[in-house]
C-alpha cells in the first residue's frame, strides 16, 4: 500500500478528534467525485489500524443521462476494492439541489438505521467550508449562517445516535485532486460541476481559485479555519443569549421583555436576545434592520417604538418593558 502524508494526516486527525472510534461501523457516502473517492481510499487504507466495518452508499438522483454509468463506475470500483456497496435510486428525479440533498440524507438515514451503522461520513473538504462561508457572507447571513459544516453532528433529529462525520475538513480540493492523481484513482467527472450558473460552482471555479492565485495560496484553508472558529463562538454566544432571554422574558407571554437585564449586556448579546424575542414573539424570522431597530429601544425613552413590522405590530417601550403591540 502507498502510505502518503495524507494518510498520516488523516490518521492523526481521527485520533486527535476521536471522530471515528476503532471498530465502529462506518457508511461512506461516495458520489464518485474526487473528494469522496479520496475519502474512501484513505479510510480503506487506514482500516487495518482502526478495525472499522466499512461500506459505501451511492445515491443516484437520476438527474443525468450518464447517472447509470456513474452507478456502474462506483459499483465496480467497490467490487475491485472489496467493500460492500448500497445503491439507492431516486424513484423520480428530485427537483433542485435542496430536494436532492433531502432525499440523499433520507437514504443515508434509512440504510444506516437498517444496517446498524454508527457513522455516516461524507467527503466535504476545507474548500466546501470556504465556499459555504463566502456564499453565506454574500447572501447576507449573520455569523450564524457562517458556521455550517462542522466536524460531526447527529445525522437527523430522528436519528441523533448516528453521527454524520466530515473527516476531510482539513484537506483542500486541490489536495484531494493531487491525492487522486498520485494514486491514479478513477474519478468520476460530474458534468454539472462545471455549470457556472450555479452560485456555488461559480465560487468553486472562479472565486476561490482567484483568491488562491492573487491573494493567498492558502486562502481556502484560512477561510475554513475562520468558519471553524466562528462555529464555536456562535455556539457560545447563542447559549449566553438564551440564558439572558430566559431572565428577561415575561412569564406566560412571549410578547413582553424586561429591558433592565439587557441594559448592561454587550451589544452582541443584545442583538441575539432581541432576535430571539422577535422571532418567538412574531413567529417568523426577522432581518438585520428589524433587530437593530428593536435593540435601539433598549435605552430609548418610554413610549418610543419601532416602525410597523409585517403583521401590523410594532415593538414599543412600556417601561421597564419592551412590548410587541398592535399598531
Ligand atoms: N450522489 C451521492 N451519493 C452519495 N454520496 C454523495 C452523493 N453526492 C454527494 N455525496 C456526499 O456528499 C459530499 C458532498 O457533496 P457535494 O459537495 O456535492 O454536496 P453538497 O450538496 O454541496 O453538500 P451537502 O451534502 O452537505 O448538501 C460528497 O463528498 C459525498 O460524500
Amino acid at each position: 500500500m502507498n502510505w502518503t502524508d495524507d494518510h498520516a494526516r488523516l490518521h492523526q486527525l481521527l485520533k486527535a478528534r476521536n471522530l471515528l472510534p476503532a471498530e465502529s461501523r462506518v457508511l461512506i457516502a461516495v458520489s464518485g467525485g474526487q473528494d469522496s473517492l479520496c475519502l474512501l481510499r484513505l479510510l480503506l487504507d487506514l482500516q487495518p489500524h482502526w478495525h472499522w466495518s466499512l461500506a459505501v452508499i451511492h445515491c443516484d438522483h437520476q438527474w443525468r443521462s450518464d447517472s447509470a454509468a456513474n452507478v456502474a463506475h462506483v459499483r465496480s470500483l467497490c467490487q475491485g476494492w472489496a467493500v460492500p456497496i448500497y445503491v439507492e435510486v431516486a424513484p423520480t428525479p428530485p427537483k433542485g439541489e435542496a430536494a436532492a440533498r433531502n432525499w440523499r440524507y433520507q437514504c443515508f438515514q434509512e440504510i444506516a438505521q437498517a444496517a446498524q451503522f454508527d457513522y455516516v461520513v461524507t467527503g466535504h473538504t476545507a474548500s466546501d467550508r470556504a465556499e459555504t462561508l463566502i456564499y453565506n457572507l454574500v447572501r447576507g447571513s449573520g455569523s450564524d449562517g457562517l458556521q455550517s459544516l462542522g466536524w460531526s453532528r447527529g445525522l437527523s433529529q430522528a436519528c441523533p445516535q448516528i453521527q454524520l462525520v466530515r473527516p476531510l475538513l482539513r484537506f483542500t480540493r486541490l489536495e484531494t485532486a493531487e491525492f487522486c492523481q498520485l494514486l491514479k484513482l478513477p474519478v468520476w467527472e460530474d458534468s454539472t460541476n462545471q455549470a457556472l450558473q450555479y452560485a456555488r460552482n461559480r465560487i468553486r471555479l472562479e472565486v476561490l481559485p482567484y483568491f488562491a492565485q492573487h491573494l493567498n495560496p492558502r486562502s481556502a484553508l484560512h477561510l475554513a479555519q475562520t468558519s471553524e472558529l466562528l462555529s464555536a463562538e456562535v455556539d457560545y454566544l447563542e447559549s449566553q443569549a438564551t440564558e439572558l432571554y430566559q431572565q428577561a422574558i415575561a412569564p406566560q407571554t412571549d410578547q413582553q421583555l424586561d429591558r433592565r437585564p439587557l441594559q448592561a449586556a454587550h451589544l452582541a448579546l443584545q442583538r441575539r436576545v432581541m432576535r430571539q424575542f422577535l422571532q418567538n414573539g412574531l413567529c417568523r424570522s426577522v432581518n438585520f434592520e428589524q433587530i437593530e431597530a428593536a435593540v435601539a429601544l433598549i435605552s430609548a425613552p418610554n413610549g418610543s417604538q419601532t416602525s410597523t413590522l409585517s403583521g401590523g405590530v410594532c415593538v414599543r417601550v412600556v417601561a421597564p418593558f419592551l412590548q410587541i403591540v398592535l399598531v
